[in-house]
């Protein structure tokens, strides 16, 4: 149910006609816009080659496929280009012409009182009616369509790049994400005429949200011919970033794509150096100092990287992940270009905003110790070149005095999309559309407005609650390790400190507990309730590599359980993860999410322990209400003798616990040895 369009010339008599095809058409997407779209794109090419006026027909075919019955409807739509007409008049008499000639069908009308709804509510209406897709929905990659070509339009080399990476089927959001995407690559040429909406999806964790993006990026971007920062990922957490960007080679590889990250982690200058070139011939030969095509970011060091690093720009974006720092970045390259065109050395600065660039330019020079490198410029910004996206892409160059608006895909992925009518606004989305992976609400059953907060958790997740008091909790995780048959946890506590007296409690009971029953850490052959658990904490205090380390022998299973604060709640993609335990429960049903989201990832089983105070009950159970979610997750009782076996050792590691914290680490055992070899 998506629009696979194809267009071209056909000769029909003496006669070239300009045909579009849409076939299997969704409802909900506007058939209007994407058409429009094609013909402006035709016409535009037209125009910039230079033809006399002439007369372009456009024939439009438009195929419906319904399960019970099929047919087809034809319709012939002529436009009379004229030379030299606005843009914007060859729109607006399209948009008569089409909207007359075009059929509609079956887009839901509103009733006045669903209106008044979405009024009072405050839900913008496009998100009041999203693009839903069935989670469950998968499509082999190699599938073809009806007339034989690859789906989706990715090239054969990527489907072929998905296979060798054991990608077989694409999920969901893929599906409903890619084809949308690729059917606005056509529109690089036609930017000031009608630029590709943006896009905003819920899906739920785990469900593939970043191949999602990635393909698509990786397929329009490939054809391009001068490297230019193109695409921009903005991704909260350092580790997030190296996640997409290991996603980000794996996928280009065969392609001369280049990916590039800046997180803090390298020094500012290390990273400029990264992203940026420094030859000035360069700039002047190739119109960009650019050494990347996708740059994968955090916020804060973009932001800093935007404010001090010479001919960084964001003037050839075609996608981003939003934030607000980037949009205004966007803007002020336009603004740039008006201010500054006749500027003869092919470099621009923003005059106006030069006063604060400076002020902060100074500051973070100074904090980043930069004073010495020759790496600076003093006006800042200098965005790097003088052509728009367009002339890279093998499509006729842009004139230069021929100021353009800068368009930008935008793309929001979540598993927890805002609704917030304030957040939604602070975006400035451009003709948005949201595509919602999840089975239709009861609202939207009954065609009406999808009024009420609804996130979709994987549906291979298991998740419980188990109502305890505070002091029991470390017992009740050293049960859940011991007799469930958990081998790779996550366990979330409300601070690095509270992350880090729990992990050393299981290490010092483990330690008792071993001596009490003599079980080793290195017996793999026996179940996990047989040997001693690793645990250890996972924490922003660590230095990367030590982070890195940890994860290894997590991932190689000689780690049992990471504890850790929110660091990895978001996002991070650890295959083997089969339980994750809210030691400390989240207030947010956001957190909540994202973090039992951890397991239970692209359709593999998970679970889900939240260990609730019995004081925190009755919030944890109404957030869960709200969310409609109460009855998802079951509440077990662990009776008080089961975890009588372990008591005493629970007491001893108590005892030394209390011994480290008073009297510091070297006082006590050494227990990281066991992970740490
Ligand atoms: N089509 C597919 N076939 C098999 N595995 C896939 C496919 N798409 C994605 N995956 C795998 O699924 C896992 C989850 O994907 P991803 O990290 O993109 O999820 P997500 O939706 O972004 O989750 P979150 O919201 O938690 O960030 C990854 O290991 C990814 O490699």
């Amino acid at each position: 149910m998506f629009p696979i369009i194809r267009y071209g010339l056909e000769q029909k008599g003496d006669k070239n006609i300009n045909s579009i095809n849409i076939d299997n058409v969704d409802n909900s997407i506007n058939r209007e816009q994407v058409l429009l779209s094609k013909i402006n794109e035709r016409l535009a090419g037209k125009r910039k080659q230079r033809q006399p006026a002439e007369k372009v027909s456009v024939e439009v075919k438009l195929k419906k496929q319904k399960t019970e019955r099929k047919y087809e409807e034809r319709t012939t739509v002529s436009i009379e280009s004229k030379r030299h007409a606005s843009s914007s008049s060859a729109i607006e008499g399209l948009n008569e012409n089409i909207l007359e000639a075009f059929p509609r069908f079956e887009i839901p009308k509103k009733t006045a009182a669903e209106m008044a709804i979405s009024k009072r509510l405050g839900i913008t209406d496009w998100i009041a009616h999203p693009i839903t897709i069935d989670p469950d929905k998968t499509v082999p990659v190699d599938k073809k369509d009806n007339e034989g070509d690859e789906r989706f339009g990715l090239s054969k080399e990527l489907i072929a790049r998905c296979k060798a990476l054991g990608i077989t089927e694409f999920f969901a959001v893929q599906l409903a994400v890619i084809p949308i995407l690729l059917s606005s690559r056509s529109l690089l040429n036609t930017h000031h005429l009608s630029p590709p909406g943006d896009i905003c999806v819920s899906a739920p964790t785990g469900s593939g949200k970043t191949l999602a993006y990635v393909l698509p990026i990786i397929e329009i971007l490939s054809k391009r011919i001068v490297t230019r920062l193109r695409a921009l990922v903005v991704l909260p957490t350092r580790d997030l970033v190296t996640q997409v960007k290991e996603t980000f080679e794996a996928f280009c590889k065969g392609t001369d794509l280049k990916v590039g990250v800046i997180t803090g982690q390298a020094s500012f200058a290390s990273e400029q150096a990264q992203i940026i070139g420094n030859n000035e011939n360069n700039l002047r030969l190739l119109g960009g100092l650019s050494k990347i095509d996708i740059l994968i970011a955090t916020p804060g060091r973009l932001i800093d990287h935007l404010a001090i690093t010479p001919h960084f720009t964001l003037q050839h974006l075609r996608y981003q992940d939003w934030l607000p720092h980037v949009l205004k970045a966007i803007q002020s390259c336009t603004q740039t270009q008006k201010i500054d065109n006749n500027n003869d050395d092919g470099a621009y600065y923003n005059k106006e905003n030069n006063k604060n660039h400076k002020e902060l330019q100074s500051q973070l020079i100074a904090d980043y110790d930069l004073s010495s490198s020759d790496f600076l410029s003093k006006e800042i910004p200098i965005h790097d070149a003088v052509c728009s996206a367009t002339s890279v892409l093998g499509l006729p160059p842009t004139d230069i005095s021929d100021i353009q608006e800068p368009f930008v895909q935008k793309l929001l992925f979540s598993a927890t999309l805002t609704r917030n009518p304030a957040k939604i606004a602070s975006l400035q989305l451009t003709n948005p559309r949201y595509i919602a992976v999840q089975l239709p609400t009861d609202d939207q059953k009954q065609g009406q407005l999808q009024t009420e907060i609804k996130y979709t958790i994987p549906s291979s997740l298991k998740e419980y609650m188990i109502i305890t008091s505070s002091s029991e909790k470390p017992l009740v995780v050293l049960h859940l390790l011991h007799n469930y048959h958990v081998s790779a946890v996550l366990c979330f506590t409300k601070s690095v400190e509270s992350a880090h007296r729990l992990s050393k409690l299981i290490q010092f009971f483990e330690a008792s507990f071993s001596n009490d029953t003599g079980r080793s850490s290195n017996n793999d052959d026996k179940d996990i309730d047989e040997k001693q658990i690793v645990a250890t904490e996972y924490s922003s205090d660590l230095s990367k590599k030590e982070r890195i380390k940890i994860l290894n022998k997590f991932k190689a299973g000689k780690i049992h359980i990471l504890i850790c604060s929110d660091l990895i709640a978001r996002g991070i993609d650890l295959d083997c993860v089969d339980t994750v335990i809210n030691y400390d429960v989240p207030l947010f049903m956001k957190k909540y999410v994202h973090r039992v989201g951890r397991t239970a990832r692209a359709g593999r089983a998970g679970e889900a322990y939240s260990l609730v105070e019995t004081q925190e009950a009755r919030h944890f159970k109404e957030m869960l209400k709200k969310a409609n979610h109460l009855d998802k997750v079951k509440k077990i009782n662990i009776k008080h003798e089961l975890l009588a076996p372990m008591e005493q050792a629970y007491q001893n590691s108590l005892t030394s616990l209390k011994d480290y914290m008073t009297r510091g680490k070297s006082s006590v055992i050494n227990y990281q040895k066991s992970y740490d070899e």
